[in-house]
């Protein structure tokens, strides 16, 4: 029987479900997702044996939880298509879209909201979840274990949820630039590409690394690094000079801004 629902096979739905089955919470006859493209569903049944279908309406049926995977500019018209199912509980990933809109459109089921993030797909992902007045305790508990299986999970009230978007969930797209960036300064300095990729990945995990294991504070770690009139606090003066810090600042704002934009 099936117990997930996926509407949207796309990379987060992949992310997600591919853990699933990995941390064997659930079998691939459990799971069924609909997409309409058919070599993308073809992939996904190559890939991990899940059941696949082009028909949204034939995944509501029997699922106990269903879980919205497509992008937040069709929640409308999936919400008008999908609106008088009873699945018991439904989950979205979708940026902006509030408790509200998602209690409206799907009336008979409890809604959680989640926010999770691209390293979900190995395992390292960020995840944010808000309950729906309808929620169940027994339901967040599934819904946290969802989440559990593709990395940290932590409940905060829905207000925090654009806010949370903004940092964790576009997050590492910010942080690949600022890794991308990095290696093309060790480009620029002479590093061969195949070198300088690798050593900006590692320094960006390690220090995160770091700073998580010790508790160190971010000011202390930077504090560490710059020696009195050294290469550090050189380049540092550079990043202060170009507004690096504000930039990243600027950055999470605007992608707050955009996420409440979407649930409008
Ligand atoms: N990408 C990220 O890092 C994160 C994304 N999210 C949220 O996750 C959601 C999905 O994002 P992402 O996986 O990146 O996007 P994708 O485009 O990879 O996935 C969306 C999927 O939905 C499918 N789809 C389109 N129309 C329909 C329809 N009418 N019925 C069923 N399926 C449909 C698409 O099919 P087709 O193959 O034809 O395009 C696609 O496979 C978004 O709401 C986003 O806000 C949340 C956190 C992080
Ligand atoms: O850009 C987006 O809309 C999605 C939501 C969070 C991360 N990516």
């Amino acid at each position: 029987m099936v117990q997930l629902g996926i509407i949207g096979g796309g990379m987060m739905a992949e992310a997600i479900f591919s853990r699933l089955l990995a941390e064997k919470i659930y079998l691939p006859s459990q799971i069924q997702v609909s997409e309409p493209r058919a070599d993308r569903r073809q992939e996904l049944v190559e890939r991990y044996g899940v059941q696949v279908t082009a028909d949204n309406r034939e995944v509501t049926s029997g699922s106990e939880i269903l879980l919205l995977a497509i992008k937040p500019q069709i929640f409308d018209a999936i919400a008008r298509e999908l609106g008088d199912i009873s699945v018991p509980l439904v989950v979205s990933i979708l940026a902006g879209i509030p408790l509200s809109k998602l209690e409206t459109g799907f009336p008979s089921s409890a809604a959680i909201r989640v926010m999770p993030n691209a390293p979900a797909t190995v395992g390292a992902g960020m995840s944010a979840i808000a309950a729906g007045s309808q929620a169940t305790p027994g339901q967040v508990e599934q819904a946290k274990t969802l989440l559990a299986a593709v990395g940290e999970v932590v409940e905060v009230p829905e207000k925090m949820m654009d806010a949370v978007t903004g940092l964790s969930g576009s997050g590492p797209a910010f942080v690949a630039l600022a890794i991308e960036a990095l290696s093309d300064g060790g480009v620029a300095a002479g590093l061969p590409r195949t070198i300088a990729t690798p050593l900006a990945i590692q320094t960006v995990l390690g220090t995160a690394q770091l700073l998580q294991e010790t508790g160190l504070h971010t000011g202390q770690l930077k504090d560490r690094a710059t020696s009195p009139g050294g290469t550090t606090i050189t380049g540092l003066r550079e990043l202060e000079q170009a507004g690096v810090r504000s930039a990243f600042m600027e950055a999470v704002v605007a992608a707050c801004r955009r996420s409440q934009e979407l649930g409008s």
